[in-house]
């Protein structure tokens, strides 16, 4: 008997840089999946939606920000114990409005380079080093 996986939730996830250099990440709450972790902020792709749509919709609800640019950056399919999902990560190339976070989550700006003292879900390890080892010239 074959077992069929269930299929994966689809989440749109945005990388935000400013002009110092440093990156936009904000704690999940502890009721949600992966509490405590630190996150790129997100989330998921609603029927109808196209990732990029999803991208523009959640970055707006969840920092304030209009997204104007944007470019791929990684897919990354990881299973947790309880659930699995596809990261569809990009670059937040240009944006309007000045970045927060909107719906009580702890958020800083974090600089490339100590992006690894912050524990992230295991999912996203891969963006990390990604982001880390960028010569990030956009
Ligand atoms: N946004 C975001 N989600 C991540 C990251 N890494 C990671 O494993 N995830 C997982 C956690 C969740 O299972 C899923 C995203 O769900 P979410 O809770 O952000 O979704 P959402 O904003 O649509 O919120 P809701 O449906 O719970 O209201 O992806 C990340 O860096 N950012
Ligand atoms: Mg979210």
């Amino acid at each position: 008997m074959t077992t069929q996986k269930p299929p994966a939730v689809h989440v749109a996830v945005g990388v935000i840089e400013n002009s110092n250099g440093e990156i936009f990440i904000a704690q999940r709450l502890p009721e949600q999946h992966q509490g405590g972790k630190w996150e790129f902020p997100g989330g998921k792709v609603e029927s109808g939606e196209n990732v990029q749509e999803a991208l523009v919709r959640e970055l707006k609800e969840e920092c304030g920000i209009d997204v104007t640019d944007m470019a791929p950056l990684t897919v990354i399919e990881h299973q947790y114990s309880d659930k699995r999902v596809l990261l569809d990560v990009w670059w937040i190339l240009s944006y309007q409005g000045e970045a927060t976070q909107l719906e009580g989550q702890k958020w800083c700006w974090v600089d490339k380079n100590q992006l690894d003292a912050f524990q992230f879900p295991d999912a996203n390890q891969p963006i990390v080093d990604c982001i880390m080892q960028s010569m990030n010239t956009y």
